[in-house]
């Protein structure tokens, strides 16, 4: 089904960037203002602050709930910035409607869940206010679409992605792996879908947010959803990824907003040469499987399997030396071996059983 989306409308800074940013959660009135006159101050034009606040044990704050939405209220009528909450249930939509909430997120654990997924779009049924679509925990783009294409036939047209990157076990830098084909899949299958960057938590702490929000911009992304609070060592969630509104504003004044649209004479040269090596790239690629279908004969004449692994483990090694010093990632590199073999292996299995 094909997204049927209207611009989302929004204020922002310049033509293209959106910034939202916010405490992780409204604690008490008086941090939720205080950080609020603080972005104000700085420019911002839309508020985050989470009411209801999905934990993964119990026990935690989870949120001032119905308390915290007057406090919203405040902020808007006070600095004139658009607010918005996560929304988790039909009852949180009801409520944060009444209290004049701006804009609303569905965050990542909700929209894993279908079930969820079709309460909430029932309970937004001929609502018209922008609602953003955080990624799924696990990193299933289907799951991602499905979840926006149910708050979109409810009638929502206002939509856009929140990247906040994917749940993992291997937690040695990012709080969740960015994983940023995901996103970049997306742009490729709804490109007038606007993706909003999650840095916070994506990164899990302060230092990671400028460079992930300079990534985001070098992709092309729309905006920035960003945790900030007045006092964010003494935060009662998430202390170590939020930042106070001062250090929000000196990151956004270092990042580089790019042009996603300028094509060049010296790009579309460029190009041609990109498209020359591709085409070399795919001739000595069908070489190389003629090979592989030889060595398939060959094997098929000599009684030999078809999977020998000293040998493709001999290719990995050298090739990924290879492509270190040639400045690229190991890893990339092991991809693409692993795929040239499985296709090797697949024409040769072909072959041998002909
Ligand atoms: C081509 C061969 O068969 C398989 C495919 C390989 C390849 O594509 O490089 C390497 C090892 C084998 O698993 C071979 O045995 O050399």
């Amino acid at each position: 089904m094909e997204l049927e989306l209207q611009s989302l409308n929004l204020p922002c800074d310049d033509e293209r960037l959106i910034v939202m940013a916010g405490p992780c959660s409204a604690e008490t009135e008086e941090q939720v203002i205080t950080t609020a006159r603080q972005l104000a101050a700085k420019g911002c034009h839309m508020f985050r602050a989470g009411v209801w606040k999905p934990r993964t044990k119990p026990g935690g704050f989870e949120g001032n709930g119905e308390t915290a939405l007057p406090w919203l209220k405040t902020v808007k009528e006070e600095t004139g910035m658009m607010v918005a909450t996560e929304v988790a249930t039909p009852e949180h939509v009801e409520l944060a409607l009444k209290y004049g909430v701006d804009i609303l997120w569905v965050g990542a654990r909700t929209t894993a869940n279908p079930f969820a997924m079709q309460a909430l779009a029932d309970s937004l049924c001929g609502v018209d206010v922008p609602v953003f679509v955080k990624n799924p925990v696990n990193p299933d783009l289907e799951l991602w679409i499905g979840a926006m294409e149910r708050i979109n036939q409810a009638g929502v047209k206002r939509l856009a992605a929140i990247h906040r990157g994917f749940s993992s076990y291997d937690k040695k830098i990012y709080r969740n792996l960015p994983m940023w084909q995901i996103p970049i899949e997306l742009r490729r299958r709804i490109p007038q879908l606007p993706i909003i960057c999650d840095p916070s938590h994506i990164g899990g702490s302060r230092e990671l947010i400028a460079p992930l929000c300079q990534q985001a911009m070098d992709l092309g992304f729309d905006g920035l959803i960003v945790e900030s609070h007045c006092n964010p060592d003494s935060a009662w969630s998430d202390a170590k990824q939020q930042v106070t509104p001062d250090v929000l504003d000196y990151i956004l004044s270092l990042i580089a907003i790019r042009d996603d649209k300028m094509t060049t004479e010296g790009i579309v040269a460029l190009r041609k040469q990109i498209d020359e090596l591709d085409n070399q790239l795919m001739e000595l690629l069908a070489k190389r499987m003629r090979v592989c279908r030889e060595i398939g004969q060959y094997k098929k004449e000599h009684n030999m399997t078809v999977l020998q692994t000293g040998r493709y483990n001999e290719i990995l090694d050298k090739r990924g030396a290879q492509g270190v010093l040639c400045g690229m990632d190991p890893k990339f590199v092991k991809e693409i071996f692993e795929s040239v073999h499985e296709e090797s292996v697949r024409q040769q299995i072909e072959i041998i059983n002909k």
